[in-house]
């Protein structure tokens, strides 16, 4: 065992392992607190005392039980005068400061990888300024998950400067309102941190695949939270388009520039609810959800899948495998694929209807999907105005479409030549369109710029049990 304080003994122990190198349990009780990191070595942390924080002195009794608190936190420590060769920091759980500290072996400290800024300028509307903070679920009642982000600074690096003290001032305020109940006992354990920030040298294996496994973001409900939700496969009789929807595509849909078509409420709402049951089971298991950062630490404000092809917005490349844990990209499920194409169809259809009127050169290539890029927006995520250009040099050439779903919260739609969002056109896109963009508009500036709260169809929600926010659904050939 790797003790990082001295001869406190724990009267709460480490849960278990889950699996190696993986799980990471750590149970909180009465101020001290284990953590195995799932390879056979334990460390430990002791409870400090809040007003010696960044003091190395050991308070073990200091602070009382923290029943019932439900705030969670965490913050670098100040005051430690270690700089590089030990990282330090304070977690908070509800009120009890836990102080955090690593050995040179295996640092907790947030390496950032040299790289450019290019990527997050790229979509710069949609991350966050501050470096990327780890995540982390902790578990209060084993029935109660709350999401925390926990923050792992060098101290060395960061204390005393003013982004560590803004940072402090955003971690207390962590969002508990959709986690559930109030605790029930004392115990909380801390399951699973990851970042996908590189450590800079094998020592920090250990450390490095610790913290890069992370819980799959579910994007729907759990059960219990859930109005009315239907899973069986019983008749949504009310969720097939009506004679009135289909007159709407016919009169809304239309040409928004050349090579650019928006398909208005043109998945039915059965076709919806079978996407997401099915983004909902890819995106739980391996190779699902994460929240992606750039390589400065910047955060996506989104959560992201992959289907056939994995695409990493640090190398800007589609990879079969992901780096960021090493799962394969799943496979993108048929109906999918036919849905897309039967899009494109119908938009050529639209265009070739435009240019008998209009004679617009509305060229829109066809193509089979090979890479779908899933993201989930919360109602505050958002995504900068970039191009889609990873995909080969033949695909860009042809200006092989990029066909886009959107599911649940309504939300803007930025596009533009260049990227510049002040002036750019907006489009509302709703539950069920689709905007295809290929030939000429292939190189089309797009982002979102907000997301709609409470705006998506109530049956698709109480159907589904999709969470409050918006599924996109960007298909691509490479
Ligand atoms: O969410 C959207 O509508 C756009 C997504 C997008 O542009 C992308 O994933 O590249
Ligand atoms: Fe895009």
């Amino acid at each position: 065992m790797r003790r990082l304080d001295h001869a406190i003994p724990c009267r709460s122990r480490v849960a278990e392992t889950v699996s190696r190198q993986v799980r990471v349990l750590l149970f909180c009780s009465m101020g001290k607190m284990k953590m195995s990191l799932g390879d056979g070595d334990e460390w430990s942390w002791r409870r400090k005392d809040p007003s010696s924080r960044g003091d190395s002195g050991v308070h073990s009794d200091s602070v009382g039980a923290d029943e019932g608190s439900s705030e969670l936190s965490s913050t670098s420590a100040g005051g430690d005068t270690r700089y590089g060769e030990h990282n330090s920091r304070i977690m908070m759980i509800g009120d009890i400061p836990v102080h955090l500290e690593a050995t040179p072996n295996y640092p907790l400290n947030c390496n950032e990888s040299p790289g450019t800024q290019g990527a997050a300028q790229e979509r710069d509307i949609g991350t966050d300024s501050q470096k990327s903070p780890k995540h982390c679920e902790i578990r209060a009642a084993p029935e109660v998950v709350r999401k925390v982000e926990l923050a792992s600074y060098d101290t060395g690096t960061h204390r005393g400067s003013d982004g560590v003290v803004n940072f402090i001032k955003r971690r207390t305020r962590v969002d508990l309102r959709n986690q559930g109940t109030t605790r029930s006992d004392s115990s909380i354990k801390v399951e699973k941190l990851h970042t996908s920030i590189g450590l800079k040298d094998a020592r920090s294996l250990s450390a490095s695949i610790f913290v890069n496994k992370a819980k799959p973001f579910d994007i729907c409900l759990p059960r219990r939270r859930r109005l009315d939700f239907a899973e069986t496969s019983d008749p949504v009789e009310d969720c097939e388009q009506t004679h009135e929807a289909v007159q709407l595509v016919e009169q809304e849909s239309r040409v928004l520039r050349p090579g650019m078509v928006l398909l208005k409420n043109y998945v039915t709402l059965r076709e919806q609810i079978d996407i997401i049951r099915k983004c909902r089971e890819i995106g739980i298991g391996p190779g699902g959800f994460y929240q992606p950062c750039y390589q400065d630490g910047a955060k996506l404000r989104l959560q992201m899948m992959c289907l056939g092809l994995d695409w990493d917005p640090n190398t800007r490349k589609y990879e079969r495998q992901r780096r960021v844990d090493g799962c394969s990209a799943p496979d993108i499920p048929n109906e999918f694929i036919l849905a897309v194409k039967r899009a494109i169809g119908d938009a050529k259809d639209l265009v070739k209807k435009g240019d008998r009127r209009s004679n617009l050169r509305n060229d829109l290539p066809t193509m089979s999907p090979n890479i779908c890029i899933v993201n989930f927006y919360t109602t505050t995520g958002r995504l900068g105005l970039h191009q889609d250009r990873d995909e080969s040099r033949e695909s860009l050439r042809k200006g092989l479409p990029v066909v886009s779903f959107s599911i649940g919260d309504s939300a803007e739609f930025l596009f533009r030549d260049y990227r510049d969002a002040d002036g750019a056109e907006r489009v509302m896109l709703e539950s069920g369109d689709v905007v295809i963009f290929g030939g000429e508009s292939r190189m089309v500036f797009h982002g979102i710029s907000s997301v709609v709260p409470n705006s998506a169809p109530k049956a698709l929600v109480d159907k589904s049990g999709l969470r409050p926010g918006r599924l996109n659904l960007t298909f691509r050939q490479f």
